[in-house]
Formats: C-alpha cells, structure tokens, sequence
C-alpha cells in the first residue's frame, strides 16, 4: 500500500503512471470558492478495475466529472493514453474512447429503448451494438419499443451502463451504478462491470458498495475530503483493519 500519491515505481524504473489508461495529476478543483478536490492524482492502468471510494462529499464524482471534462481543473492535469487533455472537451474525449456514464441514470426519458441505443451508437455500428447491448440485458431487447422514462430503475440503468458497449470505450468512468436499485439488480450491475473489465476496458468505478466494488477491483483510492487518502490494492483494503481504518466510519 502507497500512503498517498506517488505513483508506485516498478522494478524497470517507469512508473506505473506512464502505462495508464487515464490519469489525474496533481488536480484541485473548485466549485465557486469552494476547493474539493486537493491535489488528486490516480491512475487508471489499462484493461484494470479501479475503485474510487470514500466517504459522501469526499471529491468522487467531482474527480469523474473532471476526468470527463465536464469540470475543468483549476491545477493539475489529466491524461488519456499518455496524451495530456485537459482541455479537450468532453466530445472529443468521448469520440477518443472516455465514456463516463453518470449517476442518476443518463437516459432520455421521451425516447424509446431502441431509439436512445441508436443515439449512442457510432455511425455504421448500431445493429451491432443493439445486438451487444441486449446480449448483455436481454430485457432491454423484449423493451425496444418503450419509452426509456416508462422503464424500472434497474432497466434504466442497464439502458445507461449499454452506452458503455455501444461506443466501445477503452475507458468507462461508472458514477453510482447501483444506487438504488433491488440487491438482484445490483447483481446483474456488477456481473455486467466485471464482464467489461474481462473484456479489457478500463474502468474508473464508484459505487456505494464498497466492499462490492473492492472485490471486483485491482486497484483501490480512497478520497477523504477531497485528498487521496489511500493508494493501493484493492484486497489489502478488504482486510478488517485496513477497511475500518479507512472507511469504516464514513462508507
Ligand atoms: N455543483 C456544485 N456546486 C457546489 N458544490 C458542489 C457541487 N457539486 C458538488 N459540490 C460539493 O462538492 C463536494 C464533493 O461533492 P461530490 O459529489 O464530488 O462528492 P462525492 O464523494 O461524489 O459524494 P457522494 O458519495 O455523496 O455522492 C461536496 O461537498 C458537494 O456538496
């Protein structure tokens, strides 16, 4: 376990920072006056699962946000591949592999199932990806033709978590997957995150389980009031005291 933020130096001399997929360097971020985030700095290594943790109001959705150019760091930078791009804005991020799907269920309500699939999709990729996403979920394929505001909660959220097949993203940023979903629901979430991790994309994950989202992790951060507190494997923050000494009286 790395105390805080130096990025942790391999046998070869590179650091693991050079081979990340995504990586935050040194980032403060305001709302107004209000500092959040204080010098953040994680890496999110190719093909890995890495969970941001931490207590409600620690900086984790912020960090998402900046990491997706919604939010535009007052210090620091932010790298995709190695390519410094802080200020590009979030389309070009998304059309360069970086999909965040949001809290709250980023579907448009008035479109049906098949309609807001079809948006997401590249030019040229929509029967394919239709196809991927209800392999995935095979209820959004017996719900093509609903309106997208009529589904579950649950299938609202699998209909948001299919975007990050549809644009095939190298790097997928998930805010809050499970947030209030049935424990059946959550299952499937989290099979289906495991699934994009197997299948080599990078994930920057936070959720509210956080034990959960530690067990499918390689990597762990944990933020306490807007700094890295923790920077290390996800297992070692399993371990009881390591968990109480952590998070346990904040998650
Ligand atoms: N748009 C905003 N304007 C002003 N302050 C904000 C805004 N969004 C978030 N904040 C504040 O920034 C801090 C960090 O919020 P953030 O949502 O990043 O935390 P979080 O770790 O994701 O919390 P939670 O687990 O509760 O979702 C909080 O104190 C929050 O009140």
């Amino acid at each position: 376990m790395t105390a805080v933020t130096t990025p942790p130096t391999s046998a070869a001399g590179t650091t693991a920072a050079a081979h990340a997929a995504l990586e935050l360097r040194g980032v403060d971020c305001s709302y107004g006056d209000t500092q959040v985030l204080r010098d953040v700095s994680l890496v999110v290594r190719p093909g890995r699962v890495t969970a941001l943790i931490g207590p409600n109001g620690a900086g984790k959705t912020t960090s998402l946000r900046v990491a997706s150019g919604l939010l535009r760091p007052t210090t620091g930078t932010v790298l995709l591949g190695g390519e410094d791009i802080t200020g590009v804005p979030t389309h070009r991020r998304s059309t360069r592999g970086l999909c965040h799907v949001p809290e709250g269920r980023g579907v448009y309500r008035n479109l049906t199932v098949q309609e807001n699939l079809t948006m997401q999709a590249p030019r040229g990729t929509v029967a394919a990806g239709i196809e991927r996403a209800t392999a995935a979920f095979p209820v959004l394929g017996q719900r093509l033709q609903q309106k997208a505001g009529t589904l579950s909660g649950g299938e609202q959220q699998m209909l948001s978590l299919s975007a990050a097949y549809l644009r095939n993203p190298s790097v997928v940023l998930v805010d809050e997957p499970s947030l209030g979903l049935a424990p059946i629901i959550v299952d499937v979430v989290f099979e289906f995150l495991q699934t994009l991790g197997a299948e080599g994309v990078s994930l920057l994950l936070v959720d509210q389980f956080a034990i959960r989202s530690l067990s499918i992790a390689d990597h762990a951060y944990v933020l306490r009031r807007g700094r890295v507190a923790y920077d290390g494997p996800a297992d070692e923050l399993l371990d009881g005291n390591m968990f109480e000494q952590y998070i346990g009286e904040g998650a």
